[in-house]
């Protein structure tokens, strides 16, 4: 996508087609920063302190950090390791252990002398695909916005998303904001309330400043608040995006995600989910029993950081010293919840039987 009138993705490689880069998604709103990631430890890190983010770009981080430890040592066991110390990073986003599982099959299947560069060309081959998918999201995305614009008699669509499911989550495009920037570049009239996502915030620092940039109109609002604008009728439709969706359609995501679900469905809001088939894990259907969900440090919710009047950026405590606090990073909505789930292959209901239908060739 475009900041600035540049177009940019990411995570890029460098000239010498080793090192990996990407756009370091802490420093944003404030600071367009990027950090380079010169070995599979520096991707690691990279995805456990959420300098990239987003169940996609996690995923192809990831890749990339195999590839990466591949050139430093391709012996089986230097491999498998790396492939625990990343999977270890973050537990939800199944995108990475598909894209780590995707790569390992290739890898130990090949002499250790090519598995450098075979890890490399997967890892761009699944960024592609993610490209090509979250388009194709965005198309047919794109699709129930208009039919909204219609029965709105050209009035803006007003759309809820929670968090970011950009294209910063990512390689491009983004899931459940790739239908808003199709509809949007095709004329669509449309507007997006922002929920900040609390405790980090992103969609009040990501998505925000990706709906800026592409000149989108917004409304950053507090989490809290979207129940009240759906109960008055100023919400056409919620698309939000996951982290990782069950075979039978419960679909994990942000934290909050599970309330906003129940808002919609208490108003009659359409409530969608966007993904890529990626992010679908076949081998589960429960998702409230079955998918890990990530508890991170306290110190997200106890303080909170922004830029100063002086142009600084501080992190602040927002709570008393003393007070405990608890940060559960995801939530599963049930997929009756869900009206649909938006993939690169169409829209489908959020059931076995729709997945199945769309996906017979991964439903196994
Ligand atoms: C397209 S995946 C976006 C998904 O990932 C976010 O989680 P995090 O920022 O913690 O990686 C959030 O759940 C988004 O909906």
């Amino acid at each position: 996508m475009r900041i600035n009138g540049q177009d940019f993705q990411t995570i890029w490689l460098d000239a010498d087609g080793r090192r990996v880069h990407v756009i370091d998604q802490t420093r944003l709103p404030h600071r367009f920063e990027t950090s380079t990631l010169a070995t599979m430890d520096d991707a690691a890190k990279a995805i456990r302190d959420m300098i990239v983010r987003g169940a996609p770009l996690i995923g192809v981080t990831g890749a990339y950090g195999l590839a990466l430890a591949a050139a430093a040592d391709p012996a089986d066991a230097a491999i498998a390791a790396a492939c625990e110390t990343l999977l270890a990073t973050r537990p939800t986003a199944v995108n990475l252990r598909w894209a780590l599982d995707r790569v390992q099959a290739l890898l130990l299947s090949a002499a250790p002398a090519e598995r450098a560069a075979l890890a490399y060309a997967e890892a761009g081959r699944i960024a592609d695909e993610d490209v090509a998918c979250c388009a194709a999201i965005g198309d047919h995305g794109a699709a129930l916005i208009r039919a909204a614009a219609e029965r709105r008699r050209g009035e803006p669509v007003n759309i809820l998303t929670h968090c970011n499911a950009g294209w910063l989550a990512t390689v491009d495009w983004g899931t459940a904001l790739a239908p808003i920037y199709k509809a949007a570049r095709a004329g669509a009239p449309l507007h997006v309330w922002v929920d900040e996502t609390r405790p980090r915030n992103q969609g009040a620092s990501l998505t925000a400043f990706e709906l800026l940039s592409e000149g989108v109109p917004h409304t950053v609002i507090a989490d809290n608040a979207g129940g009240h604008l759906m109960q008055h009728g100023l919400v056409d439709l919620v698309i939000v995006g996951t982290d990782r969706t069950t075979r039978s359609g419960d679909v994990c995501n942000k934290i909050g995600t599970y309330l906003k679900a129940l808002a919609a469905h208490d108003n009659g809001v359409p409530f969608y989910v966007a993904l890529p088939s990626s992010t679908i894990d076949w081998r589960i259907a429960d998702g409230v029993a079955e998918i890990p969900i990530e508890e991170r440090g306290p110190r997200e919710v106890t303080h909170i950081s922004g830029r100063t009047a002086e142009g600084a950026v501080a992190e602040v405590q927002v709570t008393p010293e003393g007070s405990p606090a608890r940060n559960w990073a995801f939530d599963v909505t049930p997929g009756r919840y869900v009206t649909g789930l938006i993939t690169e292959r169409g829209v489908c209901a959020a059931t076995e039987s729709g997945l199945s239908e769309l996906f017979p060739d991964l439903a196994g």
